[in-house]
């Protein structure tokens, strides 16, 4: 089942088009990893998706409503930023009262827990927090309030690498005990490739990737070893990439993994960041040539 429905969906402001003709379902209870480069629409989606925003034209459907002030559907989502606001006054225990207010499945427990794990001060002003802990507070309130629909639009750039994984660990661990549906935005798509169920890739407002993550990597392979036999092997398949360091040679080919191992060369799966990135470069390339042939002019 969907719990998100978008069809050709655009968003304009003024002459930027931040989103055009997107198109997407996300699936009841996975874990979704939107991703794209800076400027891509994430944000966006995100925000209409949570009743923030409007889209400009198409069609929107969350848990089959349209989200726009709709209380129905808006209480089963969270959306936790990093940019998020809290009043003045407010110390993080402040911030999980309220949390506990709006969130029917809120667990005042697991936040303690997680508070503890985060060694988040509870009575210290939110303003008064350093950076990494004020994202604690986005993180564990996105955690304990286990809407049906959490989205997390990388709340955690202040955390250091040992609380990111907290994170992760967390994440995954509750994931699997209260199933719901997670969608994660995030630039470190190495951290998060072994959480990541399904991948929703954005370009410039554009889609340009809506599959799960165990089909993508199938669809490409890395192989390092000795030039000549690097060489040899990709020449039957479609090469998206090549590194060259001294005599060693590291290319990205199309095409499923094979089935025995090929002598003297190393054959790995692709790595999630590795098709963000090649897919990304792939789509600017189609559009330049697109542009230089005339096509691509608006
Ligand atoms: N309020 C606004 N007014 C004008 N342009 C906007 C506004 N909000 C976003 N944009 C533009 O829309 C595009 C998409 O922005 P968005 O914030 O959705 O990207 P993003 O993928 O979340 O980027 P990042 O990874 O950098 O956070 C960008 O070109 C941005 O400059």
């Amino acid at each position: 089942m969907s719990v998100v429905r978008m069809r050709n969906v655009t968003k304009h402001y003024g002459r930027t088009a931040a989103l055009s003709g997107i198109t997407l379902d996300l699936a009841e209870h996975r874990i979704h990893g939107l991703l794209g480069r800076n400027g891509a629409g994430k944000t966006t989606i995100m925000q209409i998706l949570t009743g923030q925003n409007f889209e400009t034209s198409g069609e929107v459907e969350v848990f089959g409503q349209h989200p726009y002030e709709n209380t129905d559907v808006l209480g089963k989502v969270c959306f936790i930023r990093e940019s998020q606001k809290y009043p003045d006054i407010f110390a993080a225990r402040h911030a999980f009262a309220a949390a506990e207010l709006l969130y029917p499945n809120w667990d005042t427990d697991f936040a303690a827990e997680l508070a503890d794990e985060f060694a988040l001060p509870l009575n210290r002003r939110i303003k008064k927090l350093s950076r990494g802990q004020l994202s604690a507070v986005g993180v564990i309130i996105g955690l304990a309030a286990r809407a049906p629909l959490t989205f997390f639009d990388e709340p955690y750039l202040g955390l250091d690498a040992v609380a990111r994984r907290l994170f992760y660990d967390r994440l995954l661990t509750d994931f699997a005990e209260h199933p719901r549906t997670i969608v994660l935005s995030t630039h470190l798509i190495d951290e998060v490739s072994d959480l990541i169920e399904d991948v929703v890739l954005i370009d410039r407002g554009k889609l340009l990737l809506d599959e799960d993550a165990e089909t993508l990597r199938s669809r490409a392979v890395t192989v390092t070893g000795p030039v000549s036999a690097v060489e040899a092997f990709a020449r039957h398949h479609r090469e998206l990439h090549r590194e060259q360091l001294g005599g060693l040679l590291r290319v990205t080919l199309e095409g499923p993994r094979p089935e025995s191992d090929v002598d003297g060369l190393q054959v790995e799966p692709v790595s999630l960041q590795e098709l963000v990135v090649r897919t990304t470069q792939q789509a600017r390339e189609r559009e330049l040539v697109g542009t230089t042939n005339g096509k691509g002019e608006r």
